[in-house]
């Protein structure tokens, strides 16, 4: 049976050979275990075994006789330990090997963040897994861990602190990571993800410490795969790729665009429940065009300005068919964060051979063209005509069909019949529209007139001010209840701060596409799904909008609290799920009875697994 539910890895089953356990864990050592296996996250042998016997081989024929070992256990004068390979002593010009090292117990366990679980590691597992000595005396609970991690994470006043801090954890204690994610998601969303991962990508050469995730430049050209296949991880079912040019509303960060592949994924695992190993993050490095980052002495990327054209097409192919060759048919691409000169024709390029989406882009333009095809569902009428009942305004004002010849092409179905308006302001006072959407990316775009305007003609003007991090978004909370005087139901990219105005409080939604991505992810992977249909995002939209209680609509809310997102990432699965096998586009058969219970079943749980 097919389940996503942690990994079946139990550490006695793995055997590791490491100068450290060498060292530390075995006085007399044994010889190396004949038979090693790579640790992949179901226990099973991956790939990499033939990598690791390789490295046993030659660790055999270099090392010393079991008689030195056993010299070698014994501590050193000073305390240190003895250069048994000569690493240490060998001069710069020579050549050293690299040891490959796998965890099995002992102080590499404590620095596997798959499997370390601190203080938490009980009296057995201490024994078990040579640990004595190596933590104080105490034992505490992961609760209690989660708790003392909060406590300090408050501490810190500055966000982007949080964020490292939240980093380091990710990389020191996984399941801790996510459990504290998890159980504070209200809280730790802002931190790991947007508006804080925002400011983490523009800062991310100077913080940068261990490196997360794939990256893979031009310099790879012609080597993807073996580069895929440097990852440690082999069952790989999400991958979340960018390009940097288009980092939430703060343009082109190049490679430092990491973060946000990072983050996203770490969503997925959280609010999703997809397994952390099933998880790739990828930043495509094509160069960049940002000046700043070009000059920073600092920056982590190539240094050169951005390949387009057939060098950009070239490397995104190799990518993409690199990806279905090493993970097969199933794995899902979720395009991030690309300009959209490239997510468009991207998306059209790889939608009809691959399991791709972009969550941008079929959360921008698109979100024109997902509400048009509702509507036309919902009323029977034809696309063409819901389309004219939405109205799109871009830099430029108003699209209108006397600028179709100059239009981008994903703008020319929204060209109405309109005389040309100039900006946004004169476009609401035109169209009177019930509801404003902005994803702009340039902040401060809903200026007093504009709010004003909607709640003019409004009883409740509905205002989405989209674009992430918070210094973009089109307007704050508190201007949208003040101009509006208190009629807007409002709703940001990035989270604000209940209001207070006139003696009322007001909590806002967050319009974020991490509704969403987490639970269309989980319902691909339980479906087995080998393509992404508009009826699926659509189907992910109505069950976001189910979850929407009366209680929230009275408290001004279109979007359900995030406290619940993992109820509701299994509600959207399920629905994503059943579409799937309604449309014959899923391949895990037969289909579960309850797909709710099924996508509850199959999510990650980040508690601690009790080792042998
Ligand atoms: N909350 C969420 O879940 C999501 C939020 N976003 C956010 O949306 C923002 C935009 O992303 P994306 O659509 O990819 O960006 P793009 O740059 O592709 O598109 C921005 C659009 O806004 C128009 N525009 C820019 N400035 C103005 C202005 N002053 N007045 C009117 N229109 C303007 C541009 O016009 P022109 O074409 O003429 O240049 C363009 O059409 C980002 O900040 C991103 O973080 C994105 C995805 C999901
Ligand atoms: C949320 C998101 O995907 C963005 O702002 O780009
Ligand atoms: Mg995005």
């Amino acid at each position: 049976m097919f389940s996503l539910n942690g990994s079946n890895f139990m550490n006695n089953s793995v055997y590791g050979v490491s100068k450290t356990l060498t060292h530390s864990a075995h006085r007399k050592i044994s010889p190396p275990p004949l038979v090693a296996a790579a640790v992949s996250s179901n226990g099973k042998q991956g790939d990499g075994a033939v990598l690791m016997e390789n490295t046993l081989k030659e660790m055999r024929e270099n090392a010393p006789t079991s008689s030195v070992i056993e010299k070698d256990s014994i501590s050193t004068v000073d305390g240190g330990v003895e250069d048994v390979y000569g690493e240490d002593s060998a001069t710069e010009d020579q050549y050293i090997t690299p040891w490959t090292v796998t965890v099995a117990s002992g102080y590499p366990l404590l620095r596997d963040p798959h499997h370390n679980k601190g203080l938490a590691f009980n009296e057995k597992e201490r024994d078990a897994h040579f640990l004595r000595g190596l933590l104080p005396p105490v034992v505490v609970s992961q609760d209690l861990q989660v708790k003392k991690m909060m406590r300090n994470m408050r501490q810190y006043q500055v966000p982007l602190q949080r964020y490292m801090a939240m980093m380091d954890l990710q990389e020191r204690n996984e399941r801790l990571f996510y459990k504290l994610l998890i159980d504070n998601v209200e809280e730790l969303l802002p931190v790991v993800y947007t508006p804080t991962v925002g400011e983490a990508c523009q800062k991310y050469g100077s913080i940068f410490r261990q490196p997360q995730g794939l990256f893979i430049s031009l310099k790879e050209k012609g080597r993807i795969l073996e580069v895929l296949k440097n990852w440690p991880e082999k069952k790989i079912q999400v991958i979340v790729v960018t390009d940097g040019e288009r980092i939430l509303g703060l343009g082109d960060l190049g490679c430092q665009g990491m973060g946000i592949p990072v983050g996203k994924l770490s969503l997925y695992t959280a609010l999703g429940g997809i397994r952390p190993s099933a998880c790739l993050p990828v930043t495509i490095d094509v160069g960049t065009n940002n000046e700043q980052l070009l000059n920073d002495e600092f920056y982590i990327g190539l240094r050169r300005r951005r390949a387009t054209g057939q060098e950009y097409a070239e490397l995104l192919d190799e990518f993409m068919s690199a990806v279905k060759q090493n993970y097969g048919e199933k794995v899902l691409v979720q395009f991030e964060d690309f300009a959209n000169h490239n997510a468009f024709d991207l998306l059209a390029k790889y939608g009809s051979t691959h399991l791709v989406f972009n969550d941008d882009i079929q959360a921008g333009t698109g979100i024109a063209e997902l509400i048009a095809l509702e509507i036309s569902k919902q009323t029977g009428a034809p696309l063409e005509e819901t389309r004219k009942k939405i109205w799109l305004v871009d830099s430029k004002g108003l699209i209108v069909r006397s600028r179709l010849e100059s239009l981008q092409h994903f703008k020319k179905p929204w060209a109405h019949e309109h005389e040309p308006v100039k900006n946004l302001l004169d476009a609401v006072n035109a169209i009177k529209p019930t509801v404003l959407i902005g994803s702009s990316g340039a902040g401060r775009t809903f200026t007093k007139e504009v709010v004003e305007a909607m709640a003019s003609f409004n009883e409740k003007p509905v205002i989405l001010a989209l674009s992430n991090p918070t210094s973009q978004s089109e307007c704050t909370a508190e201007e949208a209840y003040k101009w509006s005087e208190g009629q807007a139901v409002f709703a940001s990219g990035s989270p604000f701060s209940p209001i207070e105005y006139n003696g009322k409080f007001y909590a806002s939604g967050q319009a974020n596409n991490a509704y969403i991505f987490p639970g269309l992810g989980l319902g691909l992977i339980i479906s087995g799904a080998i393509r992404v249909h508009d009826d699926m995002l659509l189907a992910a939209s109505e069950a976001l909008a189910e979850q929407v209680s009366q209680e929230n609509l009275d408290n001004g809310l279109i979007y359900p609290p995030f406290s619940n997102i993992r109820k509701i990432s299994a509600q959207i699965a399920a629905r994503v799920a059943a579409k799937a096998y309604e449309l014959g586009l899923a391949t895990r058969l037969p289909q579960p009875d309850n797909l709710v219970a099924y996508a509850e079943s199959c999510m990650y749980s980040p508690n601690y697994r009790n080792y042998r």
